[in-house]
């Protein structure tokens, strides 16, 4: 208790010294159990207050580190150049002009899963959306290390000690940079953002934006721009997260982002301002953006129970199984050609290697185009061909190339509804014998505080009730619709009651 709020005081007074200034409505508090920091308002807030200003010269970042002429030298870049601007800066301790704000940080963040041992991702992750994207991870981390970091130790020309360089440094590094930094301008790039990383997140119900106030502006006065969201390469289907310049994208609702790069960006600061009213005693909570679960376990380490943006992705490679299991490997192909034809035809140059179910269970309309394809009676499908027609029943037609999102259910004939059903039950199998209830039970007795735990049978839950509504949605509303456009119907279904 004590040593938190030594901590918490040597921080504010290094605020000071940087001119980072808060309002006295809200205090900093470091909760006991797990040093979690969060934000309290301490009297009622309004919409419309500043809370915080910050000189975009306090934030660490590439540009403003003591170890900018050697990164830029060595021609590091992106999160691999702030991690290194991070390990040098924590390596001078108190040399640092970062002192009083990292001796507050966590060494490390050890709740995001590149953290984990293998055998923690194996047994924690495996089914979810997130399994193989951090086994990955690790992999590519420890080749960025070895390829960059190592040579970069060895050829700078001042003394760096290898130890504040090592891989478990880098690890540490990079989930404190996954976890907390944020795009901040041109000029400096992406880098850590004090007072502003202290913010807890809440999805789509946030209570402070950030804003990038310049007196650099053309007319010679103040002007003020409204932060975006950077893009989000994870819903853009990226699971790492990782977005073109190598930041992690996390911009706790912030690129402040300069029209100047080529100014030093000195006077800029970064004002923090209320956009609801929070009443006194409550949190004060940010937005690190839209994201499902899946993504804000991958770069911050924990889930929300009600995520409306969580979702689940089947592969191709999981259709193509359900496929082969029912017909010839020649049959499997043929379709997935045709489909693939079909679909460059209308987006020419987008490859599909997975297929996104909504929070609602709603299959995106290229997966029900693929089983629809793959389930075409042989006769159908040699007519098919040039006009992209394909025939329904009571003498109907429908072209593929008309079917959008808006009239995808016209797809539902019984046997593409059996299909979705076979694929959402290999998806399933991914999670491995734990049953759903066995997940739900173990989620009810597994406290908060087991963080790892806790917050990976949140993702597992959330994704298989997803698949839940998947089967939902495939078999809504099924009883008197009969197209014929499946295979021969009594081999499919006797192939799905097995
Ligand atoms: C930018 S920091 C926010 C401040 C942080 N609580 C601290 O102690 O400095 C992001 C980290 O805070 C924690 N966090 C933020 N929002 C959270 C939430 N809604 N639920 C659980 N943990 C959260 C996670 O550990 C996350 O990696």
């Amino acid at each position: 208790m004590a040593c938190s709020s030594r901590r918490m005081r040597a921080f504010r007074r290094w605020m000071k010294r940087q001119s980072i200034e808060y309002s006295e409505a809200i205090d900093l508090l470091i909760q006991q159990q797990d040093q979690q920091v969060w934000v309290k308002a301490l009297c009622d807030i309004h919409e419309g207050d500043l809370i915080a200003t910050i000189p975009k010269n306090s934030c660490l970042t590439v540009k403003s580190s003591g170890a900018c002429r050697l990164i830029e030298d060595f021609c590091l870049e992106g999160y691999i150049a702030l991690s290194v601007a991070l390990m040098y800066e924590k390596s001078l301790g108190q040399q640092s002009p970062w002192f009083g704000y990292l001796q507050l940080l966590p060494d490390r963040n050890p709740d995001v899963p590149l953290l984990w041992s293998v055998e923690e991702i194996d047994e924690l992750l495996v089914g979810t959306e997130l399994h193989k994207t951090v086994k990955e991870d690790k992999a590519l981390v420890y080749e960025d290390w070895k390829a960059c970091i190592v040579p970069f130790v060895e050829s700078a020309p001042i003394q760096l000690n290898p130890d504040d360089f090592d891989l478990d440094q880098y690890l540490a590094a990079k989930s404190l940079i996954s976890s907390r930094s944020f795009q901040i301008d041109d000029y400096y790039g992406f880098g850590m953002v004090p007072l502003a990383d202290l913010f807890n997140h809440k999805t789509d119900a946030e209570d402070v934006h950030f804003t990038s106030v310049s007196s650099h502006s053309e007319s010679d006065s103040d002007s003020s721009e409204n932060i975006e969201n950077p893009i989000d390469d994870y819903q853009n289907g990226d699971p790492s997260g990782q977005n073109q310049n190598g930041s992690t994208g996390n911009s706790l609702e912030g690129d402040f982002s300069s029209d100047d790069d080529t100014c030093s960006s000195t006077t800029e600061i970064l004002e923090m301002i209320m956009v609801r009213d929070v009443k006194a005693g409550d949190e004060v909570f940010n937005t690190y953006g839209s994201m499902g679960n899946a993504a804000l376990l991958h770069r911050y380490g924990f889930t929300e129970p009600d995520n409306p943006y969580n979702i689940v992705n089947i592969d191709l490679d999981l259709v193509l199984e359900w496929s082969s299991s029912i017909f010839s490997s020649r049959h499997t192909r043929s379709r997935l050609s045709l489909w693939k034809r079909l679909h460059h035809s209308e987006f020419p140059g987008q490859q599909i290697d997975y297929f996104e179910i909504s929070s609602d269970g709603e299959p995106e309309v290229e997966l029900l185009k693929l089983i629809f394809i793959i389930l075409l009676p042989e006769k159908a499908y040699n007519e098919f061909d040039k006009p992209k027609v394909a025939l329904l029943s009571n003498k109907k037609e429908i072209v593929l190339g008309e079917i959008t999102e808006t009239n995808k259910k016209l797809l539902l004939t019984e046997s593409v509804r059996g299909g979705l059903l076979s694929v959402a039950d290999i998806r399933e199998r991914c999670y491995g014998l734990r049953s759903m209830e066995d997940d739900i039970e173990a989620l009810k007795s597994c406290p908060v505080t087991n963080r790892k735990l806790y917050h990976s049978l949140v993702l597992r839950t959330n994704e298989r009730r997803i698949l839940e509504k998947l089967r939902a949605y495939a078999t809504a509303g099924s009883a008197g619709v009969r197209f014929v456009n499946g295979c021969n119907g009594s081999t499919l279904r006797k192939k799905l009651q097995r």
